[in-house]
């Protein structure tokens, strides 16, 4: 469905050229939800205005539903961008207009019929569960609300993607887990393919099915959910599903293991941990949801027989664990819950 290959985005500056997007390869698929995470400046607003054609890259190739938008005249690039819905942070109605005739804009200027418009638009109200609001203004509804008519409204032209930037930013924890229910369910629906930009982890554990995490305008990691938080130790593992705050007395090599339950039956990870004997102690142990499946870390501490033992033990139990802490370069365990990617 979205296809970049060796994309590059290069900007010219003042000190020199600025290289956004450096040799990014990626495929998103027809009907997944597909986050996009990365530090401030790591290229992620560079990549969703290429892939709306807003920016030309400067090299590489971006293909959307069947159509590379590289190289086409301004008309083709409108006609192609119709197959794509955004939604921002801030939602931006036009105030003096009812939610209805806001929806109905993007129909108006495709030259959409009046009946054939009035009907999309209950349509698309009712899909956002905004069916009895149709006749109030944007200062009427609250953020939530607003944000469900900003989806509506990109969703007017039947695009076959939807583009996220920042969906949730903007939102309490409550009306954010309603926004991400609400595009899950759409894509369920509609079969609609969901791009999210975020640096909100808790967005992508909620409503992504794969993630990619960019640095300096290149992929360090990609891949369905579960699989790249149980890759023990990776960026986005740790971003994910951070390590827990630990007490000062724990700054020491620890190791860690992540699993996914239907893989590793948490009671058959425990197991291979007590058998290690009275030594061996658990610090920290979480099963969280995600993408469906359930996810469990352990971090565990042996301090006087090591962490060989218990990496050997774990292994041998069908995990695959690393050794954290200070002295083995990975983050500091009692540096606490790293909420956060950005
Ligand atoms: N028009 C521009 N001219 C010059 N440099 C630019 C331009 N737009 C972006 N950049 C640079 O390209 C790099 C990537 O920027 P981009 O805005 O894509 O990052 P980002 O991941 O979206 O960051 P943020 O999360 O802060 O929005 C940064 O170094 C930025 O300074």
């Amino acid at each position: 469905m979205i296809e970049l290959s060796a994309l590059r985005k290069v900007y010219p500056s003042a000190d020199g050229p600025v290289v956004a997007l450096d040799g990014l390869d990626l495929t998103v698929g027809r009907g997944v939800v597909h986050g996009i995470v990365g530090r401030s400046g790591a290229g992620k607003s560079t990549l969703i205005r290429c892939l709306t054609g807003l920016e030309q890259p400067t090299s590489g190739t971006v293909t959307v539903d069947g159509t590379t938008l590289t190289g086409l005249s301004e008309k083709q690039l409108r006609a192609a961008r119709r197959r794509m819905g955004m939604v921002f942070q801030h939602v931006n109605l036009l105030d003096s207009r009812t939610i209805a005739a806001n929806v109905a804009f993007p129909l108006e200027v495709a030259g959409v019929p009046r009946e054939r418009r009035r009907a999309r638009v209950a349509e698309l109200l009712d899909l956002v569960g905004l069916g009895h609001r149709a006749g109030a203004y944007p200062a009427q509804l609250s953020g939530g609300q607003k944000q469900r008519v900003g989806i509506a409204r990109a969703l007017a032209t039947e695009p076959a993607v939807l583009l996220c930037d920042e969906p949730t930013s903007a939102l309490d924890g409550e009306t954010t887990r309603q926004i991400l229910g609400l595009v899950r369910d759409l894509r369920d629906r509609l079969g609609i393919t969901v791009v999210v930009i975020t640096h909100e982890p808790s967005v992508v554990r909620e409503v992504c099915d794969e993630v990619t995490l960019l640095e300096h305008g290149r992929v360090v990691q990609s891949g369905p959910l579960t699989e790249v938080v149980t890759a023990t130790g990776s960026p986005l593992s740790r971003a994910l599903v951070p390590v827990p705050d630990l007490p000062p007395e724990a700054r020491r090599d620890l190791v860690e293991v992540t699993y996914a339950t239907d893989d590793v039956a948490t009671r058959d990870a425990f197991a291979a941990v007590a058998a290690l004997g009275d030594d061996v102690e658990v610090l920290s142990a979480t099963v969280e949801p995600l993408a469906g499946r359930r996810v469990g870390r352990l971090l565990v501490d042996a301090p006087r027989s090591g962490t060989d033992a218990v990496v050997a033990r774990l292994r041998a139990a069908g995990l695959d664990p690393v050794v954290t802490g200070r002295e083995a370069g990975g983050p500091d365990p009692a540096a606490g819950r790293r909420e956060g990617v950005t």
